[in-house]
Formats: structure tokens, C-alpha cells, sequence
């Protein structure tokens, strides 16, 4: 497959095991592949009644998939992992045309989704409650139960990997899940479900309806639904806790973040430039834990943003499905123009701009309408500029000097979100003590933006609550029922 030959024809809507054209809509979209500016597919977005036949369909599907036992659950799901690890070039490649990442990166995203389904399916078996004595022989026992029909809700960075993370446990507890991705990113998804279909779920148990907020929003009012995971944005977050508080339905936020990554001069500077890159121009910077804020220790300013500013500069941008490129198009011509305008606005505010910054025009003729950009570092940074304190989601990291431990925390923790944070230094005691006074859900010491699916993600304060991977996360898709058993006769106070 190459770039400007990928069309969708099929339906995008998923139902009862296959994909369906939605009963009802309202209006239509289109996506893009971000490479070219073409669209690539046109679909209706679902209305009530398609959104209420995905729950039926959920609900039938629930009432099997319950019954079963763990262990049957987990070799079903590792059936799908097997899928998504044999079809990884593939999924990776629709990834790539839908979203803009370099197919570089796309891959790694589908090796931690499959990486995903095996933690989950290695765990279905062991939900488990407990048994309590009581007095006079009398006891108690706790059953772990599945919720019922979860509903996911996902942003464009991730498409698949997003659904993964929201699925793979939901559907391990023994769940049902209605997904609706981004409007821009309607693809991947689908074949998420077909292989969920193959492995062996009962048809109805993974749906997918595609929409915008009017979509999402019959989801989340839905009865029969029992949760609602989303990722996305603060604002659009609140409105879908608003929502779900309606129904008293538990909810899991994945929000944005400002996340501080804080380089002391004891550091080794060759791995800090490379953790800071990490930190910010994955995905075109479209990351939702990238640590945009880089505080550098003033001794090594300057040595530092001279290694960052050179490195940066020769980040390959271009054709997103070739091998050697590693920064593709942004998602779309206005997000472009947003980025663009922090950095506009970051100069008017006394930023300098070290590098990049302006549009990307790539020499091969196809790609002269895609949404391109050069990655940008800004210098002589300000705490209270816009472009230091409010997320951009694009290739842009700001520089801003610091000089003590005590001043720095206090800095990295002044801001309304916390999602993640990072720590580059030698001395393992600072840390550890600069770890434990940061304000963010997923610390880094020494690297960043590495997901271990093993390890819980999420965040503090406006960044959202609940937690996506590790152990935890089945107690956010289960609930606990308690049973007590007498063994004697009733003791009436009557
Ligand atoms: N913390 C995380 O894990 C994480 C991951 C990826 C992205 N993000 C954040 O997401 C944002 C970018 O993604 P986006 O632009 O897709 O976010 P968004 O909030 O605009 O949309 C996210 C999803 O919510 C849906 N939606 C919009 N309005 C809705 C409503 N009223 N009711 C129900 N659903 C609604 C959208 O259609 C989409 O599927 C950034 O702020 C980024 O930081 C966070
Ligand atoms: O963009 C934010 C971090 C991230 C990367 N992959 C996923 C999958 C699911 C999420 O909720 C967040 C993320």
C-alpha cells in the first residue's frame, strides 16, 4: 500500500458480529488521510436508534460472555492478540494513512496493543473473590462481577491503541463494549472488532458506532450502558462525567496534560536530549503525556539546547509510510493552524524560536496538500506564557532555565493538569525525593514515554482519574458483590 491509494468503501459501523450502515444518522463526515489531504472515507454518524441497537446487540452479548469462566475468556483473547501480531503490518499501515504517524511508530503501537491483550488474558483467569469467617460457622464471600455494557470513547492519536486499552480489560472482566472513535480516525477500529469477531467473542460483544459529540453523547445517557471510559479532552471530559453523573455510571478520564520534564546538570546529557525528543515529538507531538515543559538546569543550558536544537533538526519529516521517516503530517489543516498559532503567539508573548516552527512543503508532488510541520523548540521561555502553560498537542517544546531543586518543583507542579512528569539525573536519592513531590499520575526517571502495559496510566488533578493497564485496571471494570451465608438460626430483634 502506498500513500494516496487508500479508500474505505465497506460500512464503519460494527454490530451483531458485522459491519453494518448505521439505522438512523445524523449527517455526515469525512476522513482524511493527513499525508495528502484526501479524504479517504464518508460516513453517516450514528443516531439514537443505531446507538440503542448497538446496546441491545452489547446486552445479548453480555449475557454469554458473563457465564463464561476466566480461563475461557483469556484463550479467546489471546486468539485476538495472536491476530493483531500476525496482521501487524497491515493494521499498522491503516494506522499510518488515517492518523500521520510514521509507520516506524505505528508499528510499536500495534505491538502494545496486542502486548495488552496478553497482560489481560493472563489475568481474566485470576478475578477472584474472598472468603470471610463469621461467628457461629456463619461466613462470607466476595464475587467479582463484570459491570455490563461499557462504552469507550477514544481521541485520533491512538485510534487503535486506545480501543485496545478501553477493550482488552473491559472485555477480560467479562464486559460487552460499544467504542466510537474520533470522526477523524474511523478506521482502525473496525478491524479491531472483525478480529475480536474471528477470535471467537460472541457476535455483539465488541461494537463499534461512529460520531462525533452528539454520538457520544446518546452513549453516555444510554440506561442499559454501565460505564463510560473516555480520552480526549478536559472540556469534552467534564461534559461526559456530567453526563454519566446523570446515571450515577462510574467513569474513567484520560485527559490532556502540560507535563513538566526536569533535566538537572548531573544528568547524562546524551540520554536527557534523547528523553526529551521522546518527551515531545512522538506522534507529531500529538501525545497526551508529553513533557512540553522542559526545565533545564542553568549550567547546562546552554550545551543542552545546542544538542537538543542540532538532534531536532534532523528529525526525518515526510511520507509517513516510508521506513526512514519519523515525523508524519498532523492530523488535520486546522490543527495544523492552531499549532502554528501557539508558536505565533509564544514570539509575540518573547519567545524565541530555536528551530522549526513553520510549515513543512515535502519535495514529492502528492504530499503537497498534507498538513506538515517542522518540529519546534522555543527558547527564553516564560511560566506564564500561553504556549508554556496550555496544551498544544504539536511538535513544539518550550525551553525554561532553572536553578534549584526547591524552585523547580514548585514551578513543574503550578499548573491545572497532571498527567505525567520526567527526571533526568544521576543522583538516585534526588530522583526519587523529586519523584515523590511531583504532582502526576506516570513518573519518569532517566527515559520517557515509555507504556509498559504492565504499569498503571493516568493522571492527577484536571488530567482525569481512573487508571488504563496494569492490575488496577480490572478494578475499574468489575465490582464486588458481597454474600453473606447464615448458618444458624435467625436471631430476630422482632
Ligand atoms: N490522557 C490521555 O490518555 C489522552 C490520550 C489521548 C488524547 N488525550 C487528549 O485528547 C485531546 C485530543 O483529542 P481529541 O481532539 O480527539 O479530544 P476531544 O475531547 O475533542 O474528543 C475525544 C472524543 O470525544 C468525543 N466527543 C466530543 N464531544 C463529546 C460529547 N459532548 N459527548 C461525548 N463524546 C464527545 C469525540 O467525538 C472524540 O471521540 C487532547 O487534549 C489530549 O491531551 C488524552
Ligand atoms: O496520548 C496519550 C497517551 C496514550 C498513548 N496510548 C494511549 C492509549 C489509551 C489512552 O487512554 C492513552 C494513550
Amino acid at each position: 500500500m502506498s500513500t494516496g491509494s487508500f479508500t474505505v468503501s465497506q460500512p464503519l459501523n460494527y454490530r451483531g458480529g458485522k459491519r453494518v450502515q448505521p439505522a438512523d444518522g445524523s449527517g455526515t463526515e469525512e476522513a482524511y488521510e493527513p499525508a495528502t489531504g484526501r479524504v479517504i472515507a464518508t460516513f453517516q454518524c450514528s443516531g439514537e436508534k443505531e446507538v440503542d441497537l448497538a446496546v441491545q446487540s452489547a446486552k445479548a452479548a453480555f449475557k454469554i460472555w458473563r457465564k463464561k469462566s476466566g480461563m475461557e475468556r483469556s484463550r479467546i483473547l489471546l486468539e485476538a492478540a495472536r491476530i493483531i501480531r500476525e496482521r501487524r503490518d497491515e493494521i499498522a499501515t491503516v494506522e499510518t494513512i488515517n492518523n500521520g504517524k510514521s509507520i516506524f511508530e505505528a508499528g510499536f503501537d500495534i505491538d502494545i496493543s496486542w502486548q495488552c491483550l496478553e497482560y489481560y488474558a493472563g489475568l481474566a483467569g485470576s478475578m477472584a473473590g474472598e472468603h470471610v469467617q463469621l461467628p457461629g460457622g456463619s461466613f462470607g464471600y466476595t464475587i467479582r462481577e463484570p459491570l455490563g455494557v461499557c462504552v469507550g470513547i477514544g481521541a485520533w492519536n491512538y485510534p487503535f491503541q486506545i480501543a485496545v486499552w478501553k477493550s482488552a480489560p473491559a472485555l477480560a472482566c467479562g464486559n460487552a463494549m460499544i467504542f466510537k472513535p474520533s470522526p477523524f480516525t474511523p478506521v482502525s477500529v473496525v478491524l479491531l472488532a472483525e478480529i475480536y469477531t474471528e477470535a471467537g467473542v460472541p457476535p455483539g460483544l465488541f461494537n463499534v458506532v461512529q460520531g462525533g459529540a452528539a454520538t457520544g453523547q446518546f452513549l453516555c445517557q444510554h440506561r442499559d450502558v454501565a460505564k463510560v471510559s473516555f480520552t480526549g479532552s478536559v472540556p469534552t471530559g467534564k461534559k461526559i462525567m456530567e453526563l454519566s453523573s446523570q446515571g450515577i455510571k462510574p467513569v474513567t478520564l484520560e485527559l490532556g496534560g502540560k507535563s513538566p520534564l526536569i533535566i538537572f546538570s548531573d544528568c547524562d546529557i546524551e540520554n536527557a536530549v534523547k528523553g526529551a525528543m521522546m518527551a515531545n515529538f512522538l506522534t507529531q507531538g500529538e501525545v497526551c503525556c508529553n513533557g512540553t515543559r522542559v526545565f533545564v538546569q542553568r549550567e547546562i543550558l546552554d550545551k543542552f539546547t545546542e544538542e537538543v536544537v542540532k538532534q531536532t533538526q534532523k528529525i526525518k519529516i515526510g511520507d509517513p509510510l516510508l521506513e526512514n521517516t519519523r515525523m508524519g503530517p498532523l492530523i488535520n489543516r486546522s490543527h495544523l493552524q492552531r499549532v502554528l498559532g501557539f508558536i505565533e503567539q509564544g514570539k509575540k508573548q518573547g519567545a524565541k524560536v530555536l528551530c522549526g516552527g513553520d510549515l513543512y512543503i515535502p519535495e514529492d508532488p502528492k504530499l503537497k496538500d498534507g498538513y506538515y510541520m517542522k518540529p519546534c523548540i522555543l527558547g527564553n521561555c516564560k511560566d506564564d506564557m500561553t504556549c508554556v502553560k496550555e496544551e498544544i498537542f504539536g511538535p513544539v517544546m518550550s525551553i525554561l532555565p532553572f536553578d534549584t531543586e526547591t524552585e523547580v518543583l514548585e514551578r513543574a507542579n503550578d499548573t491545572t493538569f497532571g498527567l505525567a512528569a520526567g527526571v533526568f539525573t544521576k543522583d538516585i536519592q534526588r530522583a526519587h525525593r523529586v519523584v515523590a513531590e511531583l504532582q502526576a499520575g506516570v513518573c519518569y526517571i532517566n527515559n520517557y514515554n515509555v507504556s509498559p502495559v504492565e504499569l498503571p496510566f493516568g493522571g492527577y488533578k484536571m488530567s482525569g482519574f481512573g487508571r488504563e493497564n496494569g492490575r488496577v485496571t480490572i478494578e475499574y471494570y468489575s465490582q464486588l458483590k458481597t454474600v453473606c451465608v447464615e448458618m444458624g438460626d435467625v436471631e430476630s430483634v422482632f
